[in-house]
């Protein structure tokens, strides 16, 4: 099922005055772009209609025929407790307004009300009930350890335990038209996440990529935004831009810690009132898109350095994923590896090679700073020199030592661990530590020296020579 509608819960209007109603609906979808409506002139049928349908939030009249407005507010409270009542009355007193807030509404507004706090008040219902089913929709998925849609992940290789866990948020949150925030390093999958959420969505537009990183303030209006024809030098037509194109889709701002002080200002006006005005106008288009943002940087950080604002900051992260590096899902290693060799063999028309079982050894002993697309790579350059039925791991061990990496295996897991030795009674002597530590090593690398040296952070002529001298002194 393919939905244009907001919120994806029904608002239903209650008044007796159709007039009223008509006026309400075009000011809730107009400027407010609520459109998931339902009008109801007739106060009898509204127990009816919440019993039939998915209705989130009920505004509410208080003076009408049959029964009133405060009568209906206690019967919705009683059998229908996670519907939101906001009261819209003729009644401009206090001690009414006090007695329906007692009794359970979420808001009170009179008729003569300016739209803009309406509506404010209206979207701050609709995010407070957006919010609470998230919430009840990751218990039940976390507490089920379920996933209901695996199809819209098949393309993220994985079967690390926290990946999963982060799936089952991205299920509960995908729906939601709150901003979200997708974080982690680069490389390591959070364009393709950002694609999952999307997929889940429903959404009917298109997801619309934007890179910021590096646009000055006026090209990312301009991107964003669109143009008039004239609005500046070399305007010749009139252009949409990227919220036009993403419809009702999603709008993804890739490299979002980039982006420059005075378009941050640009985007957080842009969320916080759903409206944009393309350069050279002065009448305002809203936007339907839902805004999924990522990037790898640390924005607490930047928020705290005074380089990202705070306000965005927080609005942003309303949802928030953060993506785990490579080096932190060691368990996805072989996966990925099989999964990029086949991908590359089809691709290069080659049969796909036998993997030498000491190269998933090697590869965990590195830091991988670009994550799945430098394993990728690193896949992808040595089955494009690959030649015999067997993988060299030749092109692996360049790739690492291109990036002067020191081995990250045995060292930094001792440091990790803090003194390998505080439980030991009697400390081994220093040659006893080190027989150990080499008969180790070579026993993690399957015998391979490159490797062993690698855990061992020395050279494999080195490890050479210890072998040979424990060897002889045997
Ligand atoms: N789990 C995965 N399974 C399969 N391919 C993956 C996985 N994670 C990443 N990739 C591949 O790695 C490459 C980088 O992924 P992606 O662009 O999503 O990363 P990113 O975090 O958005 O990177 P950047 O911060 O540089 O924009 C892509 O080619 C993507 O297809």
């Amino acid at each position: 099922m393919t939905q244009g509608l907001y919120p994806t819960f029904r608002v239903l209007l209650v008044d007796d005055e159709p007039a009223w109603l008509r006026s309400l609906s075009m000011t809730l979808e107009g400027p407010g772009a609520i459109t998931n409506l339902l009008p109801c002139s007739d106060s009898r049928e509204v127990m009816g209609i919440l019993a039939r349908e998915e209705v989130g939030l009920v505004l509410l009249d208080l003076t009408m025929p049959h029964l009133s407005g405060e009568e209906l507010l206690g019967r919705i409270v009683e059998e229908h407790p996670e519907v939101a009542v906001i009261i819209v009355s003729g009644l401009n007193q206090i001690e009414t307004a006090v007695r329906c807030m007692r009794a359970g509404a979420f808001d009170y507004f009179v008729k003569t009300v300016e739209e803009d706090r309406l509506l404010d008040g209206v979207r701050r219902a609709i995010r407070m009930l957006e919010l609470q089913r998230e919430n009840r929709e990751m218990r039940r998925r976390f507490l089920y350890d379920r996933l209901e849609h695996p199809e819209a992940f098949a393309g993220i290789v994985t079967h690390n335990k926290a990946m999963r866990t982060i799936f089952q948020y991205v299920e509960s949150v995908a729906r939601s038209s709150q901003p979200l925030l997708i974080t982690g390093e680069s490389g390591v999958g959070k364009e393709l996440v950002a694609r999952a959420v999307h997929a889940l969505s429903r959404r009917r537009g298109a997801m619309v990529s934007v890179n910021v990183a590096g646009l000055d303030d006026s090209v990312f209006a301009d991107t964003l935004f669109g143009h008039t024809r004239g609005a500046f030098t070399g305007a010749d037509t009139a252009r949409g831009g990227m919220i036009e194109q993403a419809g009702e889709g999603t709008l993804f701002l890739d490299e979002i810690g980039d982006l420059s002080l005075s378009s941050q200002v640009k985007l957080l006006r842009l969320l916080q009132e759903g409206e944009y005005f393309p350069l050279g106008s002065d009448k305002p288009k809203q936007m339907r898109a839902r805004v999924v943002v990522a990037t790898h940087q640390d924005l607490a950080a930047k928020q705290a350095g005074r380089q990202f604002r705070k306000d965005l900051y927080y609005r942003l992260r309303t949802h928030h994923v953060h993506l785990p590096p490579l080096r932190e899902r060691k368990d996805d290693l072989a996966l990925l590896l099989e999964h990029f060799l086949q991908e590359a063999a089809d691709e290069l028309d080659k049969k796909k090679p036998t993997i030498p079982k000491e190269l998933p050894v090697l590869l965990a002993t590195y830091h991988f700073p670009g994550n799945v697309r430098e394993l990728k790579a690193m896949v992808y350059d040595a089955m494009s020199v690959h030649t015999s039925k067997i993988l060299s791991m030749q092109p692996f061990l360049s790739a690492m030592e291109r990036h002067g990496e020191l081995p990250s295996g045995a060292s930094s897991a001792a440091a990790a661990q803090g003194n390998v030795f505080a439980e030991a009674e009697q400390l081994p002597t220093l040659a006893e530590a080190n027989e150990q530590l080499v008969a180790e090593a070579m026993e993690r690398a399957a015998g391979n020296q490159t490797i062993a040296a690698r855990l061992l952070g020395i050279s494999q002529p080195a490890l050479s020579k210890r072998l040979k001298h424990a060897r002889n002194s045997e």
